[in-house]
């Protein structure tokens, strides 16, 4: 057991502080005055101000280390969802969850913000203005979702005022921005590969892309109304830009702007999911001899092609959330952030 000793409401911990959502993360809370340590596998970059404690969440004695003194702690650490590495998902969301919810009990740790998601209603269909009352996807589209599912579970389950320690889970879609190692360069790589040519549907589905500064501005207001009279305690809050948009007017705004073609043919959705199953049961037999990643996985056509979009009225209601950067702004922010992935360059 480890000695408590008094946390200070500014003292906080960004687990996952390493990476893309929890680096913005990390800068806005200096800027707000915070004292941060980051917990991460990896350290990514230096910054004053912040204290870095490399280890894995799933090792606790660890964590008690980088947690001392914490009083709020934000966990946006995830293997990413590419890997489809369902041993590893199992470990670091849901065992390595637990470990983080252990050493924040001993510790004394008040607060915890989970970064969930809100692919964890997703099934692959139809959603339009889906609200945090929607039931868990009993069918997860992938082994990331499955976890993400039953790390959130985790998560809200644990928040008790009577021990003094509260939870609340934010639910973001389809973060994008500046350093975000995900969207624009699998974009752009499958751009340059000649395989963005097709638009799968009839391009009419929207979806909710959200700007990584509102994602981070859902988590500071979290974190901040999270006190034991607060309706937030013990619930999920889906945070979006609040601007529904058609997926493929977002991706096509974004290779455009970095000075690629937008996609221009129409492949019927039915057929490329299909394709995508067979592709992927194909790369699993075939892994033991050839390793190779299908761009087009089920899951990302099924993100692709479908209505996807999440009400955020909850998180209005209940901490006064309203986005600070709007969807026109954050793609020009994030265009002009990526000049290394301009076409010809
Ligand atoms: N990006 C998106 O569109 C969305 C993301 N989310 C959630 O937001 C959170 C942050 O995502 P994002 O910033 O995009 O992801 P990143 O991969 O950029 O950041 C996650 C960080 O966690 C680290 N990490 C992974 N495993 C461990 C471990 N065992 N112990 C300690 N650190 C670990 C990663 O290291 P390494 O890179 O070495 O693995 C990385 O630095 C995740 O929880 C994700 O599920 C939710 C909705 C949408
Ligand atoms: C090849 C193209 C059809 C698509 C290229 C862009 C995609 C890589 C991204 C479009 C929507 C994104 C998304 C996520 C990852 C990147 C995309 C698939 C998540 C799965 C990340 C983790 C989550 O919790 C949900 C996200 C939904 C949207």
């Amino acid at each position: 057991m480890a000695t408590r000793i008094r946390p200070s409401s500014k003292r906080c911990a960004v687990i996952g502080g390493s990476g893309f959502l929890g680096r913005h993360l990390v800068e806005k809370l200096l800027d707000k005055g915070y004292t941060v340590s980051v917990f991460d596998i990896r350290q990514s970059y230096e910054l004053p101000g912040v204290t870095f404690h490399q280890g894995d969440l799933c090792d606790k004695q660890s964590l008690l280390t980088a947690l001392h003194g914490v009083s709020l702690v934000f966990h946006c650490a995830s293997p990413a969802p590419a890997s489809d590495d369902k041993a590893l998902f199992q470990r670091v969301n849901i065992q390595g969850t637990q470990a983080v919810l252990q050493a924040c009990t001993e510790v004394g740790v008040q607060k915890v913000v989970l970064t969930s998601s809100a692919s964890v209603v997703f099934e692959g269909t139809d959603i339009k203005d889906g609200r945090e009352d929607l039931p868990y996807a009993k069918k997860p589209i992938d082994y990331y979702t499955q976890t993400k599912i039953e790390q959130e579970k985790l998560v809200l389950k644990a928040c008790d005022k009577e021990k003094g320690l509260l939870t609340v889970a934010i639910r973001p879609h389809g973060i994008f921005g500046p350093r975000d190692p995900q969207l624009v360069p699998i974009l752009v790589d499958t751009a340059r590969r000649g395989k963005m040519k097709f638009i799968i549907g009839d391009g009419s589905n929207l979806v909710d892309f959200t700007f990584v500064d509102n994602v981070v501005h859902g988590h500071i207001l979290a974190a901040e109304s999270l006190r034991p009279e607060s309706p937030i305690c013990g619930k999920a809050y889906h945070i979006t830009n609040d601007e529904p948009v058609r997926f493929w007017d977002f991706m096509s705004d974004i290779l455009v702007g970095l000075g690629y073609a937008a996609p221009r043919y129409h492949l019927p959705y039915t057929l490329v999911y299909g394709l995508s199953l067979l592709l992927w049961l194909l790369s699993l037999l075939l892994s033991p001899l050839v390793a190779f990643k299908p761009t087009f996985t089920p899951m990302r056509v099924a993100l692709a092609g479908t209505h996807h979009f999440y009400s955020c009225s909850r998180a209005k209601q209940d901490m006064g959330y309203k986005p600070v950067v709007s969807l026109k702004d954050g793609i020009r922010r994030t265009v002009e952030s990526y000049p290394h992935l301009r076409h010809g360059a």
